[in-house]
């Protein structure tokens, strides 16, 4: 860890309350429920979309040059729904039923609704996701993410677009942990998912969305 960035439990700004944590940078709105699911239901869940989920390894264009990207992917939805990014076109598959189930209940918890989710499966930690905002002009202005991770617990990092003297904001998403994005996170902040060469098992991850079609 470098010095500009911190844990989420020595962190004087975030305020802890039973089962959630807000976190408490400028120009972001990023709630954390570290239990949402309990381990045995997660461990369930993980095996169950595992092995069901029919993954899909996308390939981008950098430069002119095709690579495949550095995980699993599946995009589910309402029918018709298009998400564009990295000159990646994901079209909606069918809600698995399972992941329907968890979009009903994410949605009941936080009062927001979603009608697609990008699945992402690390499979180890050679898997990862490189800096990125979610700001497709698809998603809208302020965009509400619920992102649900399952499986071995990785780093989730945020750093400040413009302002480099900010200090990042590190999270360890694990196991059933619900985390919200909101507000202006998407415009002014970016995140990652860095590689771990200690990890060696799998994580997936759910990000909830709202796409306008
Ligand atoms: O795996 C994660 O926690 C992040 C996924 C993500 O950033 C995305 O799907 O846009
Ligand atoms: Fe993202």
């Amino acid at each position: 860890m470098t010095d500009n960035q911190f844990q989420l439990s020595t962190q004087p700004g975030i305020q802890s309350k039973t089962q959630s944590q807000t976190i408490t940078a400028p120009q972001t709105e990023l709630i954390l429920y570290p239990e949402f699911l309990c381990a045995s239901e997660s461990l369930a869940i993980q095996s169950q979309l595992s092995a069901e989920i029919h993954w899909r390894q996308d390939s981008i264009q950098v430069y002119g040059k095709t690579h495949q990207i550095p995980r699993l992917q599946s995009f589910q939805g309402e029918p018709g729904i298009r998400y564009q990014y990295s000159n990646l076109v994901l079209e909606t598959k069918l809600w698995h039923p399972l992941v329907l189930s968890l979009k009903t209940r994410i949605e009941q918890h936080c009062q927001h609704l979603f009608n697609s989710v990008l699945i992402n499966r690390y499979r180890n930690g050679q898997d990862k996701m490189g800096w990125h905002s979610d700001d497709e002009p698809e998603l809208g202005t302020n965009p509400v993410i619920a992102s649900l991770s399952f499986g071995t617990e990785r780093r989730f990092i945020l750093r400040h677009r413009w302002d480099k003297q900010r200090p990042k904001i590190e999270l360890n998403l694990g196991q059933g942990t619900l985390l919200l994005m909101a507000g202006q996170t998407q415009h002014y902040w970016q995140h990652t998912v860095p590689s771990s060469r200690r990890v060696q098992e799998e994580r997936i991850n759910l990000t909830f969305r709202y796409v306008y079609p």
